[in-house]
Formats: structure tokens, sequence, C-alpha cells
């Protein structure tokens, strides 16, 4: 099957416990577009993302990568469609980027970017390490490839683990609050660098509570709202002209923000 969503999340579920946090999602992330996800601490934005890439698996429904389907619920009727071995290679496809670098802090930059193209797609060491100084000079790190990950900031740190995620020549980028353990001085860094993959065409579904950002880089905006979007479309319509009373309650709460007709 061909189609031009990278992901495609239907009917999608997650409990923990008695709680559930995901209340039937349907999304798709279209290929070479960036989706946002807004919506206020605890509406299930993060679970979401870790949803797409495996880390959690669905209680209900399908997340389909390229148009297959990945998971199944455990115990559901119909297989997944991917082999353990698939899935590792599958989950390498869809890069993700955390609020925490969670570089091996006893490998270098240029180490810690070889790393998985080396454990995971078998590349030389001469091919990985080509690889990665390429990236490094991308993300504006020429030269710093020798560095141990304590002798960079926490900018600096970041970029290197987007290289990571780059390095496994993903279809998709995940983004979980990238910017938000960073200093405000650092965090400019790290949007242009996400800005800079959005002109060259990466596909990305991106956490963030930069509203700016997220205004001029989002093709569509998901409000998310208890475990169910509320509202999405494009930025203009979303964040200046939000429809749901919730979404503008957001908009306003958050002044960096503010524009003038919603004050
Ligand atoms: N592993 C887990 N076990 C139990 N509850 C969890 C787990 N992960 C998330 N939750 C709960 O799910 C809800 C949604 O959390 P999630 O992190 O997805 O929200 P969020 O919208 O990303 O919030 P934030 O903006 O604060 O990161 C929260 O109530 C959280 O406590």
């Amino acid at each position: 099957m061909t189609t031009d969503n990278v992901i495609e999340i239907s009917g999608l579920r997650k409990s923990f416990g008695a709680h559930e946090v995901l209340k039937g999602i349907d999304l798709v992330v279209p290929k070479g577009k960036t989706v946002v996800l807004l919506g206020a601490s605890g509406s299930g934005k993060s679970t979401l993302l870790r949803c797409v890439n495996f880390l959690e698996t669905p209680t209900a429904g399908t997340v389909a990568f390229n148009g297959r389907p990945v998971g199944t619920p455990k115990g559901a009727a119909g297989e997944r469609s991917y082999s353990d071995r698939e899935l590792r290679v599958l989950r390498a496809r869809i890069g993700i980027v955390f609020q925490q670098f969670n570089l091996f802090p006893h490998m270098t930059a240029l180490e810690n970017i070889m790393e998985g193209q080396r454990a995971v797609l078998g590349r030389s060491r001469e091919e990985a390490a080509a690889r990665a100084e390429d990236l490094l000079a991308r993300v504006g790190l020429a030269g710093r490839g020798g560095a141990y990950p304590s002798h960079l900031s926490g900018g600096q740190q970041q970029r290197v683990a987007i290289c990571r995620a780059l390095a496994m020549d993903p279809d998709v980028m995940l983004f979980d609050e990238a910017t938000s353990a960073l200093d405000p001085e650092l965090v400019g860094e790290v949007l242009r660098t996400m800005r800079s993959l959005r002109e060259d065409g990466m596909t990305m579904l991106i956490v963030t509570h930069e509203l700016g950002f997220a205004y001029h880089i989002a093709d569509e905006v998901v409000f998310l709202s208890e475990g169910r979007i509320y509202e999405q479309g494009p930025p203009e319509q979303v964040m200046l002209h939000p429809k749901g009373e919730r979404t503008r309650q957001f908009m306003l709460g958050h002044s960096e923000f503010r524009l003038p007709h919603l004050d």
C-alpha cells in the first residue's frame, strides 16, 4: 500500500490502570508536513508521541507507519505486521528527541551519533563517522565531534541528540518538549535547527510550549484536551481565531503569545 501519510493514527486509546489518558485519537502526519501538538499539562501530548514511537503500547487503536499498521493491542485480534527485528529498524526510522538529551556521557559527540548507525543499521565505522561529521556541520557543530557531553552546553547537547536521531535516516522526527530543559538563551539555537529541518522537507510531529515557534513552524496545529483532539487546523485558525473555549483559554494563558484581538 502506498500513502502520502508517514503516520496514521486511528482510534488510539491509552490507559494507565483505570486512568484513560488518550480517549480515541485520529490523526495523520502527511509526508513533509509539520504537525504541532498543543495542550495543557496532562492532556496526553507526551503519551501520544510515545505511542507513535512504540515506547508505549496503545490500549486500543492503531498506528500505521508508511501505510503499514505497526502495533495491535496485546491480545487484540490481528497481528502486527512487523517482526521484532523490523521493529528495531522501524523505531530508528521514527526519530525522537526528548526534553532530556540522554547522551552517553562516556562517549564523544561523534561516538554518540555513530552508535545507533553501527548497532542498528550495521554501518561501517568510517561510514558512520562520515555521516556524523556531516550532521554536526549541518547543526553548526563542525569540529566539536571530539567533545564529551559534559563539555558541551545544553543547546549543543540537544543538537547532538538531534544528529543522533537524524543519522538513522528517519522518515519522521518526533520532538517532545525539546527545549524545555534549556536555559532561555540556548533555546533559539535548537529551534533554528528544527526550523532548518522543516525547510529541508522533514516530516515532524512536535510537542512544544514555545508558542511563537509553533505558530511559525506548524502546517497544522492540534490542540489536545483531556485525551481528545479538541480543535485542529492551520496555526492562524487554531492559535489566532480559536473556535473552542478551551483553546481560547489556553491561548490567553500564554501571555508571551498575546495577540491584540485575543485580549
Ligand atoms: N507511565 C505512566 N504511568 C501512569 N500514568 C502516566 C504515565 N505516563 C503518563 N501518565 C499520566 O498521563 C497523563 C498525561 O500525561 P502526558 O505526559 O502525556 O501529558 P502531557 O500533555 O504531555 O503533559 P506535560 O505538558 O505536562 O508534559 C498524566 O495524568 C500523567 O500522569
